[in-house]
């Protein structure tokens, strides 16, 4: 049976006494996942990943391998559970500088025994193959095209090696279809690949065809809650269920399911 390696439990994000963004989010994913996220805009995918990647404020708990963040050390377990955002727009310097910054962190190096060098390389073969120029790599993050910046920060997040877990928000909205489904292609191969370092994924995703393309799970944030459901495009046939406006809830508990996520 697969490992669980990442396992949500009530998580909640709230925003003002008694107001929340989601509440009670709970589901478990194993090895071999790649899971992917859907809902309205609005719904709280974005904000999920952040909390699993704690980075926001939230109740519940987010369990790596059994343990909490706080018991690896925060450093140390968003190398493990990665997130990658859907832009690079704050990031200072170029995608090299970034990478120079991520390889010399303390957390990195007790979990990786390359140089530098040797990541580096690695980020700039894997981007070439989606066509990325190695000379973008020495380029400021602000020059580059939405399309460049998000396979160097995909290809940078593979070449690290270090995690088990990506969080990826929408990480081909900037790409051609036929660039995409290169991107689609390399991550699928790295989580079935048993040598990997990568075990699992959760994904956000926009597109029921990419969804169908990808994933092996697919859950949804609806209603304050989430649901799972065999059908890697509930969402865009569901005409019942669903606010066409995703509001803050008020309320605790919401979690609509047609399957226990
Ligand atoms: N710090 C905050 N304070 C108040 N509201 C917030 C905060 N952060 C996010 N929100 C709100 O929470 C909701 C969920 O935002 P989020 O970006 O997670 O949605 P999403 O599902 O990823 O949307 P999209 O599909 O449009 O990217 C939005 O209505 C957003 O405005």
């Amino acid at each position: 049976m697969a490992e669980p390696v990442l396992e949500l439990k009530n998580v909640t994000r709230y925003v003002n006494e008694g107001c929340n963004i989601f509440s009670d989010i709970s589901f478990v994913v194993n090895e071999g996942d790649i899971v992917v996220l859907q809902g309205r805009s609005g719904s709280g995918k974005s904000t999920l990943l952040k909390c699993v990647a704690h980075l926001t404020l939230h109740k519940g708990e987010c369990l790596y391998r059994g343990s909490s963040p706080t018991t690896y050390g925060i450093t140390s377990y968003r190398t493990k559970v990665l997130y990658v955002p859907q832009r690079s727009s704050l990031l200072p310097g170029s995608p090299h500088d970034f990478l120079t910054t991520i390889t010399s962190l303390a957390a990195h190096k007790s979990t990786s025994r390359e140089t530098p060098q040797d990541v580096f390389k690695r980020g700039l073969d894997i981007s070439e193959q989606w066509g990325v120029d190695p000379e973008l790599w020495a380029r400021s993050w602000i020059n580059l095209s939405g399309g460049e910046s998000q396979r160097i920060l995909m290809a940078a997040a593979l070449a690290l090696d270090t995690a088990e877990v990506l969080l990826l928000d929408e990480p081909t909205s900037a790409l051609d279809s036929e660039t995409s489904s290169m991107v689609e292609s390399y991550l699928i191969d790295c989580v079935k690949n048993q040598g990997s370092s990568l075990k699992a994924i959760v994904w956000v995703t926009h597109s029921p065809e990419q969804s169908r393309r990808v994933g092996t799970r697919f859950i949804y944030l609806s209603a304050g809650g989430c649901y799972e459901s065999d059908d890697p495009s509930a969402l865009s046939h569901s005409t019942s269920g669903l606010p066409s406006t995703p509001k803050l809830h008020s309320s605790a508990p919401s979690i609509s399911s047609s399957r226990p996520a």
